[in-house]
């Protein structure tokens, strides 16, 4: 979860950012992904406003991060991994996650729950016998030191 929540930390979103993770059945990362704009489609020249029924809404734009991890792997097969994610994962990307094979997602927050969005991702979810895990409160942040090994 803590590779989740720093890969999340790469997007440029000002609002919300997400960090997904997959790991296959050995534990091995084999992916990870954050909300951003597609490939080749610059931050400069595309909205990160919320403009709705406007062109000037990052929501017409912005690839999820469980959709960045899902394409961006590098294993041949998702098929019984399991995702490690920030955010719950909207019903869009429950379809991909449910078409890609993981079998297994741990999440952190479920702040947007009660949503029509996230009612249809639960039930998609139950309907494919993917388990949902939320993840435990084990701590309130992870402290990178980049010089631990400088002293010893
Ligand atoms: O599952 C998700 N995964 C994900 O990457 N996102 C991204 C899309 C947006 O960049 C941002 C949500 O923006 P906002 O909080 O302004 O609605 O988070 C949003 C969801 C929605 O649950
Ligand atoms: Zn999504």
């Amino acid at each position: 979860m803590g590779v989740a929540f720093l890969s999340g930390q790469r997007s440029k979103d000002p609002r919300t950012q997400v960090g997904a993770c997959i790991v296959n059945k050995d534990k091995r990362i084999v992916s990870t992904g954050y909300n951003g704009m597609p490939n080749s489609c610059s931050d400069d020249d595309l909205p990160w406003e919320r403009e709705e029924g406007t062109l000037k809404n990052k929501h017409l734009y912005v690839c999820h991060a469980e959709m960045n991890a899902v394409v961006n792997t590098f294993s041949e097969s998702l098929k019984g991994c399991t995702m490690y994610v920030s955010l719950f994962p909207c019903n869009e990307c429950t379809k991909i996650i449910i078409q890609a094979g993981i079998t297994e997602i741990w999440y952190y927050s479920d702040k947007k729950k009660g949503d029509p969005k996230d009612i249809a991702s639960r039930k998609m979810l139950r309907m494919a016998k993917v388990k949902i895990r939320r993840f435990p409160r084990q701590k309130e942040s992870i402290k990178i030191d980049f010089n631990v090994n400088e002293n010893s």
